[in-house]
């Protein structure tokens, strides 16, 4: 069952996921953002390093061509070739030495200059078949061939152009610059007379760069590319134990010292990225550029023999990022703790409001189940609720008091088999025709006399009413309210007996009398069957009344009503249809039967005198018109006519005598 508190749980849960997924977002954005600029940013410090790289390329090559234009730098590299040798081709060692004192001579003032104000280490003349003529950075390393050891000396010579770069010779390893020193001759083409180069170390440049930017940088050589070319004494230091990357040529802070020393670079070859690296307690990242020297520069698929390290102290920007995440963490926990607050306070005060509610209906609900309570016990009428089934629901006080049963043995059970089963003529009542079924059926109210059968079998007519009763939405059962009719029925029969019977006699009077002649006529033209009529007139009632008086006259018309009663039948009709005029209407007698019951009744009149109050026997006759109902016969005045024609005709023969109707003597069959 969901709970308000599990719906509060939930809310709380799904706020918190977003505030949790937001502040996330946001700070995955924030690192990407820093992580971005700090790439763009050591991006920008290479581009910094090779532009001052090739300004200082530049400048090596400027100082060189500087000297190779030199008229006595000429002349004396050209005379190296018109040195005296010996049997076996070598060169005089002394006039070797003169002549490289005169180059020193020439060039030295120029080397101090290089030294001191331009950071140069190396200056170096060859001959023009790459023996080493003169090294002023190491006065005593002369005469070695650098054939196949030092490519861009090659170039030169092969190309007669200056060429610069990165190389490792056999005592330096930095930057170069080579020129070729042409001798002019008349009419003819230059001639290469020896090789100048000059070179510079790395440290001097970046040291410079790190002044600029402040970032540190350094250079890394592979192992495998120093050792086949420099000589051991002038190896750069390497790096210690099995975590050996690299060897460190030259560092501009001792940050990257430390790491080659405490093996926590990658090695030199290794995918370039930036690594996040740790010194003096602080955070530095470091990106390696690839280091081609320059041979790898014309020739693709040479390796780089280093890597150009840039690294920058990150912890300032790193503390600014955390402070920037902590700000975002708990601007979305204070947010979170917001939004739950209103959440929870809205839910607090639609909780109250809807408690208030729910306990001002509940109240309302309960006022009005006790007030239904009160008018469903107090109420006069019966009312039983049932439900789709027929089986009581509820049923009230006075149901229970006019039907005879208990509560416990009514509800639950089908009304229409407990106390609906039974027409008023004991006739089964089929649930088809039932009214309350059908409105189980359709809906529709109903309203009707019925009738119901009480525990002990009696039954009463009840006029009900059945209502549907409509439970969310839909036909969920049915009320019925019902009361008692019998007195209704016991008034509403004696006013009806009232209306049809002669006050005097208790017979039908003349309109009831004629009610049921018209409608034997309707039965008699229906069903061809028999029944006749009678007309009595007693004899000379005139002179009962006033021999006797009018009481006697009156007790003389209740005493032949009375015998007309005994001897009549029960289906038979009397009516007092004039003063002194009496008929009878005989269903199923045909004339000859309704004759003799005429004369039954002349004799019982003659032989029951009426007796006053004084003893005196009032002896009265009675005259019988007779005549038989036919099909033709439309009206009662038809009939009637035909039996009053016979009963002139009893009083003209002499009085107390029945007389058949003329017309119905001979055949009975006329109409
Ligand atoms: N006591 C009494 N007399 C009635 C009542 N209705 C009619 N009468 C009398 O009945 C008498 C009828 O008299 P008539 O019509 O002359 O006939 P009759 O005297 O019976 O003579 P016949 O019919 O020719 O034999 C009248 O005197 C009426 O007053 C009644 O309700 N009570």
């Amino acid at each position: 069952m969901i709970t308000y508190r599990r719906i509060l749980a939930l809310v709380s849960l799904i706020t918190g996921l977003i505030f949790i997924s937001a502040t996330a977002y946001f700070i995955r954005q924030d690192e990407r953002q820093h992580a971005h600029e700090r790439n763009g940013e050591l991006l920008a410090l290479r581009v910094t390093y090779e532009v001052h790289l090739a300004e200082l390329e530049h400048n090596l090559i400027n100082l060189a061509q500087m000297l190779a234009s030199e008229p006595e730098v000429i002349r004396l590299m050209s005379s190296a070739a018109q040195l005296p040798r010996g049997v076996d081709g070598s060169i005089n060692q002394d006039a070797l030495d003169s002549l490289r004192d005169g180059l020193r001579t020439v060039i030295d003032p120029q080397w101090q200059v290089m030294q001191d104000q331009l950071g140069i280490r190396q200056l170096q003349l060859t001959t023009p078949d790459l023996i080493s003529l003169l090294r002023q950075h190491a006065p005593d390393e002369h005469g070695d061939s650098l054939e196949r050891v030092r490519p861009m000396l090659e170039a030169a010579r092969r190309d007669r152009v200056a060429h610069s770069g990165f190389e490792i010779g056999r005592a330096f390893a930095g930057l170069r610059g080579v020129v070729p020193v042409l001798a002019q001759q008349p009419n003819s083409t230059p001639q290469l007379v020896g090789l100048i180069e000059i070179g510079a170390l790395l440290d001097g440049h970046i040291a410079r760069l790190t002044n600029s930017t402040g970032v540190g940088y350094g250079v890394l050589l592979n192992p495998a590319a120093v050792s086949p070319t420099m000589w051991q004494a002038f190896q750069p230091p390497t790096s210690n134990g099995d975590h050996s990357c690299c060897f460190l040529l030259a560092t501009s802070r001792h940050e990257l010292r430390y790491w080659v020393g405490s093996g926590q670079l990658h090695p030199v070859n290794a995918p370039y990225r930036i690594e996040r690296l740790h010194a003096d307690g602080r955070d530095f990242d470091l990106l390696r550029f690839p280091l081609h020297d320059f041979l790898g520069q014309t020739v693709a698929s040479r390796p780089p023999v280093g890597a150009l390290a840039v690294w920058r102290d990150v912890t300032p920007a790193l503390q600014a990022q955390q402070a920037a995440r902590t700000e975002k963490i708990v601007s979305g926990l204070l947010g979170f703790l917001l939004v739950q607050g209103l959440i929870l306070g809205v839910a607090r005060l639609s909780r109250r409001e809807w408690q208030a509610q729910l306990a001002a209906q509940t109240r309302e609900v309960s006022t009005l189940a006790q007030r239904n309570e009160v008018l469903l016990m107090a109420a006069e009428e019966g009312i039983f609720g049932i439900d789709l089934e027929g089986r009581t629901r509820f049923i009230n006080t006075s149901a229970l008091r006019m039907l005879g049963f208990r509560q416990d043995e009514i509800e639950g059970e089908r009304q229409h088999l407990l106390f609906h089963h039974s027409h008023h003529d004991g006739q089964p009542y089929p649930e088809a025709d039932c009214p309350i079924a059908k409105t189980l059926k359709d809906g529709v109210v109903r309203r009707q006399e019925d009738w119901f059968t009480r525990r002990d079998g009696r039954g009463f007519p009840v006029e009900l009413t059945c209502a549907p009763l409509i439970e969310d939405g839909r036909l969920n059962g049915a009320v019925v309210v019902f009361h008692d009719i019998s007195d209704n029925k016991q008034r509403e029969e004696a006013l009806i007996a009232l209306a049809n019977t002669d006050a005097l006699t208790g017979v039908a009077n003349r309109r009831h009398f004629l009610e049921r002649l018209q409608a034997e006529l309707g039965r008699v033209g229906r069903h061809a069957t028999q029944a006749s009529l009678l007309m009595i007139d007693l004899d000379h009632f005139k002179r009962v009344n006033d021999t006797y008086g009018h009481a006697t006259g009156d007790e003389v018309l209740r005493n032949l009503a009375a015998l007309a009663r005994q001897t009549l039948r029960q289906s038979d009709v009397i009516g007092r249809v004039g003063g002194e005029e009496f008929a009878a209407l005989l269903p199923d007698d045909d004339a000859a039967s309704a004759v003799q019951t005429a004369e039954r009744l002349r004799k019982a009149l003659e032989t029951h005198p009426v007796i006053t109050a004084d003893g005196v026997q009032v002896m009265v006759t009675a005259s019988i018109g007779v005549t038989r109902l036919r099909a033709t016969d439309q009206k009662p005045e038809a009939p009637l006519g035909r039996a009053d024609e016979a009963l002139y005709l009893a009083k003209n023969q002499g009085r107390n005598r029945v007389v058949l109707h003329p017309g119905d003597q001979t055949t009975q069959d006329s109409d």
